[in-house]
Order: structure tokens, then C-alpha cells, then sequence
């Protein structure tokens, strides 16, 4: 069996995949495409036309998945390596509801980048925190999501944090101002090299390219 993930170098839903995949120890194909000029060849693959796809080659089929943490739940469910989820189905119920609450808040990340003027900007920040308040009530000791095991929760919020690195650069957003825990989680995801090595050396300066492009509030703010 082959696996081909089809990827764009700045998404978020396309890290976790690949950290995942790194964490089992899997070899893998990337294929960055340009996601404001999509291959036809990739719309075919992708009913929403949204990367991350993972193409699964065998003897017998060519099958191409969609939606990252669907994704995740195959490449733990088929591929050898370290266990991603935890063993008790409860336990494991409650990754797969965090894993879901990880892609949540990258939607309301998105609002937060397109913003454009500063009240709006404030209010979606004051989300934003919120809901890593609820982050923060969810953590243990650590050093991981679920204490000393990586799992697909650290895989899917490892990439939301990302992001805050680069924003970090303009200033405190004050997002993780009252949550000690997440800011922990945070420092320690960001050393595990699975997370570092998910994104290439272009990342930070893509990111704020593409944060021009969308004439992102964050930028003026530091201008
Ligand atoms: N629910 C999807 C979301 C994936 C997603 O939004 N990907 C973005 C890039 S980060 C995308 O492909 N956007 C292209 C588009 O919507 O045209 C998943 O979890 O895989």
C-alpha cells in the first residue's frame, strides 16, 4: 500500500495528517498544490475541493479520502507505530469530540485573520479565548492532552498553535493570557519534531504573506 497526501504548504488540516503519519513512522508522498489554482486533476479527488486528500494505493484500488481528522482516524486505525488513541472507548470518544472542537477553533482563527477593523477584531479575539478557557478546564498535568502519551488531540491542536507563533510576532493577542495550562501545552508541543518538521522553513514568511493578501487587522496592528 502507497500513501499520497495531496497538501497546501500553510494548512492547518493538512499538519495534523502529516503528524500524524510522522508519529507512526509512515512513509508518506506530499503534493503541495496551489489552492487558488486548483489542478483539475485534484477537483476529480476532492468533492469539496479542500485539501488535505490522502490517496490510498493498492493491488487492488486507488481510493482518495477527504477530511483531515477522518484521515487521522485511518492512519491509526491501519498503520503500525505508537497508539494515537486511547484504548478505552469513552476516553476515546471524548479524543474524537476535542479533535472536533480543534477544528472549530481553527474556523473562528480564520475570522480572526480576516478581520478587518478593530471592534470586530476584539470581539473574535474575546471568542477565541473563550474557547481555549474551555481548552484549559479540559488539560491535565500534561505534558500532552491526554498526560504522557501523544495523541491525534495533540496532532490536530499542534497546528492551531502554530499559527499563534506566527502572530505572536505582532504583539499579545492576551489569547493565552488566563490559560497557564494551554501556554504549557503549547511550549511542549512545539519541541516534539514531528510538529516542527509537519511544516517546511517557508512557513513563517507564507503565513504573512498570506495574512497581506487578506489585508488581515493583525498586520496593521503591528504596521
Ligand atoms: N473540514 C476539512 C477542512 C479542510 C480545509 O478547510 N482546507 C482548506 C485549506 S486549510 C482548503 O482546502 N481550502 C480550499 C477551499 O476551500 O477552496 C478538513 O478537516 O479536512
Amino acid at each position: 500500500m502507497t500513501l499520497k497526501l495531496i497538501s497546501h504548504k500553510l494548512c492547518p488540516y493538512v499538519q495534523r495528517a502529516v503528524i500524524a503519519l510522522k508519529e507512526k513512522g509512515v512513509a508518506f508522498e506530499r503534493i503541495d498544490i496551489d489552492l487558488a489554482n486548483k489542478p483539475d486533476w485534484f477537483l476529480k479527488l476532492s468533492p469539496l475541493g479542500k485539501v488535505p486528500v490522502l490517496v490510498v494505493r493498492s493491488a487492488e484500488s486507488e481510493v482518495a479520502l477527504f477530511e483531515s481528522n477522518v484521515i487521522c482516524e485511518y492512519i491509526e486505525e491501519t498503520q503500525a507505530g505508537a497508539r494515537l488513541h486511547p484504548a478505552d472507548p469513552l476516553t476515546r470518544a471524548q479524543h474524537r469530540a476535542w479533535m472536533e472542537f480543534g477544528s472549530a477553533i481553527l474556523g473562528d482563527l480564520w475570522g480572526l485573520e480576516t478581520t478587518q477593523d478593530a471592534a470586530t477584531f476584539a470581539a473574535k479575539r474575546d471568542a477565541l479565548a473563550a474557547k481555549f478557557a474551555r481548552v484549559e478546564a479540559a488539560l491535565g498535568e500534561g505534558p500532552y492532552f491526554a498526560g504522557a502519551q501523544f495523541s491525534l488531540v495533540d496532532a490536530v491542536f499542534a497546528p492551531v498553535f502554530r499559527y499563534f507563533d506566527v502572530f505572536d510576532a505582532y504583539g499579545d493577542l492576551g489569547i493565552f493570557a488566563a490559560t497557564p495550562k494551554v501556554r504549557a501545552w503549547r511550549d511542549q508541543l512545539a519541541q516534539r519534531p514531528s510538529v516542527q518538521t509537519a511544516v517546511g522553513a517557508d512557513y513563517p514568511e507564507l503565513l504573512r504573506a498570506f495574512l497581506a493578501r487578506h489585508d488581515a487587522y493583525l498586520l496593521k496592528q503591528a504596521a
